[in-house]
């Protein structure tokens, strides 16, 4: 395949993409993963026998689906018998819409429970029935072959949120509404009791690629296990990932072992490994590669090979000090390593340490511009209708955005399509050309989606009463979107309601990022700095497992820096009558005898 020869690509990435068995692929951070994966769905779709058959392709996030679909795009690949997307869309697309009828619970119908709707619900059951004892918060669960998983880890909270979930189950029943992780349940179910069902999809489904697979939960192994069992070694795996960036066990995610894939799919797999990191410097690939949980070789093979990176810690300041310390390494960086805005990262262990700090960075350095945690202000449901409307209405109509859009305005016609709404011609290119000559005048971002919406149902002449799963998506889209924003007001974000606020969500990455350790999966920057890297926050002080997935964590945390990388483990937070100093630093940072820079 010529492809293979545009020279972006190394030997082992090549010898990757052109094995024809099934493939466990352990790739390092910064190895190129989203490249090769790219590359090889290039070359599995050229190998495809017929236009019935498809590759399906399970990324973590809808986000990580987006960019291997732009990059498949810009090198030209036809992507008509390609699927992508998350398992949850995967399941409900493939699986669950088309053959509901065979559960029960499903047979007469369903509809889709969204996040919000779901928090709404279990809120009420837990303050009904608990009072203050357990909050929503409390109440997360994840489903297995053989029913659902509780992710407290407080044990003494259990029954009480047992009850409130068999509650909230009970209500979705007689509703007929399902949420999103039982939509795995359901898939797995029906796959389960009806073989009929896999056998029918490994006629259709002949390869199968599973992205980040140590995140992945045990019934989604199951789920895809079915299918390629019925193809009885015919349809093909391949699976990628680093277990030692397993950072989700407590949602349930674990790389499974080669030997238990193997059973479960029932035939062999070929395991690779990707060990050149073009992202870092090599003193930099030293430093997190003390971190690893599983062994893997990482070298060097990038531009930064050799950069002279600044690696320090500090635990002496105090946590008064910490804004005044972040901001100095921020001009650190900008100035004297001509780093930009853009390639800076401040990441802490927990949420709520990066509200606050947010706010005080944006006012102690007015020139910068910060990309906040949480700062969109509506609800990125990727399934609902109006969100998808959303994108295009706050998106720029620019050259450099058309493919992506025009893609974007494709869904929103197969979904009118699905709902039977008359076409009558409505393409994806007069659907965008409609949009874009849509002028609004209103700053309040909510206000001015609902203007919009309203003027662009009567050009297309759509009358969202007439369709009732595009009319729950209206008000589920601005109900989630009004409690998201007056969230964000509460926390300070004042400025979250107006129109720019909105339109930032779609603009590329724009000044620092500020983000939780969770919130790095995947991302690269030239600089890294962390703060608030505490006993209790990192390891979390439930976590029985602590010591192995702080190691996870710090790894995840530090292999995002290509250059410089700077750790703060404050003093005087968590001060209390037992605890008078405070919490104590991370005990893996501190066991960790390295010599570390200092920037005077
Ligand atoms: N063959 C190659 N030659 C040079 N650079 C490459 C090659 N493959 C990938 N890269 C570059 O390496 C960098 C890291 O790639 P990518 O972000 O895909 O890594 P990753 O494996 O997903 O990392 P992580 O698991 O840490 O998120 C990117 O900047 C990418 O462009």
């Amino acid at each position: 395949m010529t492809l293979l020869l545009d020279g972006k690509l190394n030997d082992e990435q090549k010898k990757v993409i052109l094995n024809d068995n099934s493939v466990l692929l352990i790739a390092c951070p910064g190895s190129g993963k989203t490249r090769t994966l790219t590359y090889k769905i290039a070359y599995e779709i050229n190998n495809l026998k017929s236009i019935r058959e498809f590759i399906i392709a399970i990324t973590y996030t809808n986000r990580a689906a987006e960019e291997i679909k732009e990059r498949l795009d810009k090198i030209g690949i036809d992507t008509k018998q390609l699927w992508i997307g998350t398992i949850h869309s995967f399941s409900l697309e493939w699986i669950v819409r088309p053959y509901h009828n065979c559960i029960d619970e499903l047979k007469f119908g369903f509809s889709i429970l969204n996040s919000h709707e779901s928090e709404v619900l279990i809120t009420q059951l837990c303050k009904e029935n608990y009072g203050k004892s357990i909050s929503y918060y409390d109440c997360g669960f994840f489903v297995t072959p053989r029913g659902y998983r509780l992710s407290c880890l407080e044990k003494e909270k259990h029954y009480m949120i047992e009850d409130v979930l068999r509650k909230y189950f009970d209500i979705l029943k007689d509703s007929r509404q399902v949420d999103f992780e039982q939509i795995l349940y359901y898939a797995y179910q029906i796959l389960d009791k009806n073989p009929i069902i896999a056998n029918t999809l490994k006629d259709i489904i002949k390869f199968i690629l599973i992205d980040e697979y140590q995140d992945t939960k045990e019934i989604q192994y199951h789920i895809i296990a079915k299918i390629l069992n019925a193809g009885k070694g015919l349809s093909r795996v391949f699976i990628v990932g680093d277990p030692n960036q397993s950072i989700y066990s407590t949602l349930g995610g674990f790389p499974m072992e080669k030997e238990e894939l193997e059973k479960i799919f029932g035939f062999n797999l070929c395991e690779y490994s990707l060990e050149n990191n073009y992202r870092s410097s090599q003193k930099m690939i030293s430093y997190f590669e003390n971190f690893k949980v599983y062994e893997s070789t990482i070298r060097a093979e990038g531009d930064l090979k050799l950069y002279s990176s600044k690696i320090t810690y500090n635990l002496s300041l105090s946590k008064e000090e910490v804004v005044n310390e972040i901001v100095r390494l921020i001009k650190f960086n900008l100035d004297d390593e001509c780093i930009t805005a853009n390639e800076i990262c401040v990441v802490a262990p927990q949420w709520i340490h990066l509200g606050s700090i947010t706010r005080q960075l944006t006012s102690r350095l007015p020139d910068c511009s910060f990309d906040g945690p949480g700062l969109v202000p509506f609800s990125r449901d990727i399934d609902n209708f109006w969100y998808k409307v959303a994108r295009l209405v706050l998106s720029e109509p620019s050259p450099n955005f058309y493919i992506r859009r025009l893609r974007w305005a494709n869904d929103i016609i197969k979904e009118l399509e699905v709902v039977g709404y008359s076409l009558d011609g409505l393409t994806k290119k007069r659907l965008l050309k409609i949009i874009n000559s849509i002028v609004i005048n209103e700053s309040d971002g909510l206000k001015h989606l609902e203007l919009f919406f309203g003027e662009l149902c009567g050009f297309l002449n759509l009358n969202i009463d007439s369709y009732s799963s595009i009319k729950n998506h209206y008000i589920s889209f601005f109900e989630s979107s009004k409690a998201r924003i007056e969230r964000l007001k509460k926390e300070g974000a004042d400025f979250i309601s107006d129109i720019s606020s909105f339109r930032r969500a779609f603009k590329p990455r724009e000044g620092i990022t500020i983000s939780t350790i969770h919130g790095t999966k995947g991302e690269e920057y030239d600089t890294v700095i962390g703060f608030a890297l505490l006993n209790d926050y990192l390891p979390h002080f439930k976590d029985k497992n602590g010591d192995e997935n702080s190691n996870k964590l710090l790894y995840v945390m530090s292999s995002r820096a290509r250059k410089n990388l700077h750790l703060i483990s404050e003093r005087g937070r968590g001060v209390n009558y037992y605890n008078p100093s405070g919490k104590s630093p991370t005990p893996n940072l501190v066991g960790y005898d390295f010599e570390y820079d200092v920037i005077d």
